[in-house]
């Protein structure tokens, strides 16, 4: 079969969508002499900004452009819903750039109509830990689709990280692209079977009454690791270690510094929940943790937003995976999330069935930019990008 035409993408440093990798390793090699000083040409009535997330204004353009024009499922039924904190977060862990914030705004209006960012990242490719960026939030308005605006954010992103001597990436989407890393499944836990139903996230299957799926879905009372309790900063240096400990399994995991730790996981309210047991040497040996990314219900008047967690950094040691993730459904549930989504990443698809999760209808693809490797399983994936 014809293989489809990338005019952008054949122009990049990714494997070609059928090339078979034998070793790991950067895809193509330059230096700062290489890169462009001056920023990219943008179409006249277009001009490049920075969006300062500590700005309330700006962050809140940006809010608002996601909100209104970012990524929808494939029914076109919800849109994700990224809050201002948590774009804060995501966009401001340790050794950030603010020029990695980089926006298109219409030069009359200053209406803010694309977006991309980089957040520099230490990701462990097989045996090699490379330094990089993750690639996120890359967005254009809804009105400017399909006149190769991404293309020019994209190569804009990648010389401003250039400059800063950074020639690889990782990034995540929906869609597929040359040349995928992993392709992974994402499966969702019922947590308010009645709304989901209501909002035309889930159906009855037949035989089924409303109250017989509440019932089914009903989470436990107690937590099955009764000691668990939310992560607190004196618990960083050995949560830190446990983790980096656990990640080293997986063809592909970041590596954490304490202190990057520590912004992921600070339990932040609305944004990120982590839980921890520790043992009589109040070293941490188990954690659970989720992120809050609503969506918002497109033409639903009765419901506006879906609460879903989003299943972050898991490690269980003194329990197993399936009662950890039992006790994160349980909070979930008291914090009110409507549902718990999960990849099908780390030993995840172990605690599927039993803990009742139903599989989503679409992928995540991983990808890497400038730099080639084996295709992987998704199950050695260890890579959580928000
Ligand atoms: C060393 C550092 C390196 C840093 C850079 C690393 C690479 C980072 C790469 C970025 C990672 C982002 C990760 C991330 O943020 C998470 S994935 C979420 C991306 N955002 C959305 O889906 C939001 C809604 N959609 C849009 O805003 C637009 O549709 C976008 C902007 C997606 C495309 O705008 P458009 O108006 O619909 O389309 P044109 O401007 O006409 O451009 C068409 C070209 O764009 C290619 N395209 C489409 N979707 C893409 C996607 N999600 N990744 C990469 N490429 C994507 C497409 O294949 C085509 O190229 P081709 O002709 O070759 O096929
Ligand atoms: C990862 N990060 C880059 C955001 C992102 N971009 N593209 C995506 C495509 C799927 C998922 C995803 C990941 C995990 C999951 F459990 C459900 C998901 O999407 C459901 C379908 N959906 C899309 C929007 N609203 C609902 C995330 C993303």
């Amino acid at each position: 079969k014809e293989t489809p035409t990338h005019a952008f993408w054949d122009t990049q440093p990714v494997p070609k969508i059928a090339d078979e990798v034998e070793q790991s390793g950067p895809i193509e090699f330059k230096t700062l002499d290489d890169v462009r000083k001056d920023p990219l040409g943008l179409p006249g009535l277009f001009e490049w900004v920075e969006i300062d997330v500590n700005s309330q204004t700006e962050l809140q353009d940006l809010y608002t452009l996601l909100n209104e024009n970012y990524v929808e499922d494939d029914d076109n039924m919800f849109r994700f819903d990224y809050s201002p904190s948590f774009l804060k977060w995501a966009l401001q862990p340790p050794h950030y750039y603010k020029e990695w914030h980089i926006g298109v705004r219409v030069k009359e209006t200053k209406k803010l109509v694309g977006f991309i960012s980089a957040i520099p990242a230490d990701v462990r490719v097989e045996d090699k830990v490379v330094k990089m960026v993750e690639i996120n939030f890359l967005c254009v308005h809804k009105k400017l689709r399909e006149k190769r605006l991404a293309p020019v954010l994209i190569k804009e992103i990648t010389r401003r990280v250039n400059l800063k001597d950074i020639w690889q990436a990782s990034y995540t989407a929906g869609v597929v692209l040359p040349r995928p890393v992993a392709v992974c499944r994402y499966w969702h836990r019922s947590l308010n079977p009645k709304k989901l139903i209501e909002v035309g996230f889930s159906s009855l299957p037949p035989k089924m009454t409303m109250s017989l799926m509440i019932k089914y879905y009903r989470v436990a009372e107690q937590l099955k690791n009764a000691t668990m309790r939310k992560l607190e900063k004196k618990d960083c240096e050995s949560a830190t270690a446990l983790l980096n400990q656990y990640l080293s399994k997986y063809r592909v995991a970041p590596t954490f510094t304490t202190e990057e730790f520590w912004h992921w996981f600070e339990p932040r309210e609305n944004v990120m929940t982590c839980y921890v047991k520790v043992d009589s040497d109040n070293k941490v040996t188990d954690i659970f943790s989720y992120y809050n990314l609503p969506s918002s219900i497109i033409g639903n008047q009765k419901h506006k937003t879906l609460k879903a967690a989003f299943s972050f950094y898991n490690v269980a040691t003194t329990t197993t995976i399936k009662e950890l993730i039992d006790d994160a459904l349980l909070v979930a549930k008291k914090e009110e999330f409507d549902v718990y989504n999960c990849l099908d990443i780390f030993e995840n698809d172990k605690f599927f069935k039993d803990l009742k999760f139903a599989v989503g209808d679409g992928n995540l693809q991983y990808y890497l930019y400038n730099y080639s490797t084996p295709l992987k399983h998704s199950s050695e994936i260890g890579l959580v990008l928000l």
